[in-house]
Order: structure tokens, then sequence, then C-alpha cells
């Protein structure tokens, strides 16, 4: 039996597309492992699919001033040395990463034992772990057609990107349950990313009341971040994270509000939910969910407020506004180019594994 090692974490849009390409492989025959941090989200993640977990010692590869900077270079070292002697024990014939700072290590240890790597970037310019690691890959999967120009070599491939199955698969009566709401009154499903926005957790409940006027609201906050003073309100239901039933609170949903996280936008492209997207801005990150955004914006998927201009006032007007026109954004996305993102990278995989 071939045995494959999965790669990629730090947050859940380096993670969920892997287990779309677990699920495929295992059902082909593959052996599939995960390498991961102990301390990322992975691993819980992981876990639930019931894949083996492997964990090793990693550091974020920061873009600004933190005294972390000076221990984290060598968690990197450490986390070379693991993987290196994880994947020797594993004997893996392909490394698959999906990126996020805890995929160098292991993206490295595979070079030091000649093991083929293949690398996905969801985003339209390539994160700082993967700019690391693409010298070291073999192919580098990209999501948007506009990424060709950012990797040389010839090792670009556009593959799209990897959604899970059962995200297609919710039940609306099931999410309708979970909330306790019902049919009569749209809903809006509020999603900061797989760790919550504050800024977008805090324009929501200044403008609550006027939202829940006209809608159902159920809101994705991020670890810690539920408020007590709301828990009980009508028509407003709260969740760190949704694991299992995110497919069911998704079918319900009529609107999303939310980051422009690639993986999550795309999600939301094949269920045809119309959105309105605020991207993390230029002040914390290196500008991938405004290109993404504008991508989906250009293409009638979505609406862009840019964080900016996010007051009270805008976030209401859009989100109305957003509703008026659905019916469009729906045509629009029902009308998008498909790309089967899973098969097309399988066979990379089985042509690319030594
Ligand atoms: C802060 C940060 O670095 N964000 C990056 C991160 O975002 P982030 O991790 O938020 O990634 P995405 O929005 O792409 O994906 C989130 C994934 O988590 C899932 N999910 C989310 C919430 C929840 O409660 N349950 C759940 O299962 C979503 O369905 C989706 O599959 O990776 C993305 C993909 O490279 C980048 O575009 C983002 O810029």
């Amino acid at each position: 039996m071939k045995t494959i090692v999965f790669t990629g974490g730090g947050s859940a849009g380096h993670v969920t597309p892997n287990i779309a390409l677990m699920s495929k492989l295992q059902q082909l025959g593959w052996e599939v492992c995960y390498i991961g941090s102990a301390a990322g989200i992975e691993k819980d993640i992981i876990e639930r699919e019931g894949v083996p977990f492997y964990p090793i010692s990693s550091g974020k590869l920061r873009r600004y001033f933190d005294l972390k900077n000076f221990k984290d270079p060598f968690r990197v070292i450490k986390g070379v040395y693991e993987s290196y002697r994880l994947l020797r024990r594993l004997k893996p014939v392909i490394v698959f990463s999906k990126g996020g700072f805890v995929s160098v290590p292991v993206v490295l240890g595979s070079r030091m034992n000649k093991i083929p790597v293949i690398i996905h970037e969801s985003d339209m310019t390539p994160g700082l772990a993967n700019k690391i690691s693409i010298p070291f890959a073999t192919k580098v999967c990209i999501t948007f057609p506009e990424s060709m120009q950012h990797v040389q070599d010839q090792k670009a491939i556009l593959t799209g990107l990897p959604i899970r199955e059962g995200i297609l698969n919710g039940k609306a009566s099931k999410g309708y349950h979970l909330c306790d709401f019902h049919s009569q009154k749209p809903v809006i499903l509020i999603m900061g990313g797989s760790l919550g926005s504050q800024v977008i957790n805090q324009a929501v409940r200044d403008n609550l009341d006027r939202l829940l006027a006209q809608f159902q609201i159920v809101h994705i906050c991020g670890n810690g971040n539920v408020s007590q003073d709301l828990s009980g309100k009508r028509g407003y239901r709260q969740f760190e994270y949704i694991s299992d039933e995110l497919p069911d609170v998704m079918a319900m949903s009529d609107l999303v509000i939310s980051r422009a996280g690639a993986t999550s936008i795309y999600e939301f492209l094949l269920l045809e939910k119309p959105m309105l997207l605020i991207p993390l801005s230029l002040q914390v990150s290196r500008g991938d969910q405004i290109l993404n955004a504008k991508s989906f914006q250009k293409a009638g998927y979505a609406d862009v407020l840019p964080e900016e201009e996010l007051t009270s006032e805008s976030l209401v007007e859009r989100v109305e506004t957003l509703y008026v026109k659905c019916e469009a954004y729906k045509e629009a996305m029902s009308s998008r180019f498909e790309t089967n993102a899973v098969e097309t990278i399988v066979k990379l995989i089985e042509t690319y594994s030594s």
C-alpha cells in the first residue's frame, strides 16, 4: 500500500482542503498520515477525521517584530529534524503540503529524504511559508488563474481548490433545528474566518437590533469570542467554531458576511450563497484576501466592503442591498467555470509519487 503524508495548518484554511483529498485517496487504497503542529487547529480537525496525526515543533514566520521571533527559528530547526526522522519512518512516496508555517519544516524534511513534494496555494499570491517551500517542490497547484505569474519554473498548475464533499450535503432543516430558527425569516451566516474576526464581531453586534429586524443571524465568532450578554437573544445564535454541523448551517443560510479566506469563499461559491466580503486589511496581512475578494467581485459573486469603510451604517446598507440583489449574484455563481480540483490533484499525486 502506498503512503502519503499531508501537512498544513495554523488556521483551518490550510487544513480543510487536505480533507477533501485525503478521503478520495483513502478510497483509492492509499495510507494517509498527517504531520502538523501540536498546538495548531489542525490537530483537532485531523483527529476528528480519524487520520493518524504526528505533531512536530514549529515556529511562526512573522513579518513583524515580536520577541518570539528570536525563539522561533530554533523551533523551526527542531521541526525540520523531527520531520526528517518521522518521514524516514513513515516512508511516504509523496508529501502534499497545503501551506501555513508548520509546513516549512515538513517540506525541508522531505527534501532531505528525497521525497517528492506537491504544494497547494489557495490564495492569489503565495503565502510566506509557500514562498519558502516552492523551490523544493515538484509541482505547485494553484487556485486562481491570475496566480500563474507568481510561480516560476513551470511548476505551477491550475487545479482549483479542493472542497470537502460534505460541505455540499447539508440539510437546511437540521440547521434551523440547531439554531432554533425558522424558515419564515432569511438567515445571515457571519463567518470571520476560521479564527473569528474581532472587527466583524464588533460591527455586527453594534448593529444587531437593526439586522435582527429583518434577518436571523448565525454568528461564528472564533475561540473565546462568544458574548455571554447576547446569549439567548431571539434570532441570534453564536458559535466559537462549527465542525460537523457547518454544512447544515450553510445550507440554511440565505446570505453570508465573511472574511475573504480562499477556502471559505469557494465553499460559498459552490453553494451559491451571495456574499458580502470584508477582507483582512493590508495592516495585518499581505493583502491576499483583498485580491481574493476583488476577483469574486469582478466575477459578480460577491460584494466587497473594505475594512477601512466598515461603519455601522455601511454594514447594514450593504447587507440590505445584497439581499435585494441576491438573485443576480446567484445567477452569476450558477454560471461559474467548474474545475474538479480533487480529481486533478489526485492524478498529479499519482503521477509524481516515486
Ligand atoms: C488570518 C489568515 O491567515 N487567514 C488566511 C487563512 O484563513 P482561514 O483559515 O480563515 O481560511 P479559509 O477561510 O480559507 O478557510 C476556513 C476553513 O475553515 C472552515 N470552517 C470555518 C469556521 C468554522 O466554524 N468551521 C469550519 O469548518 C471553513 O469551512 C473553511 O473550510 O487561510 C486562507 C487560505 O489560505 C487565507 O485566504 C486567509 O487569508
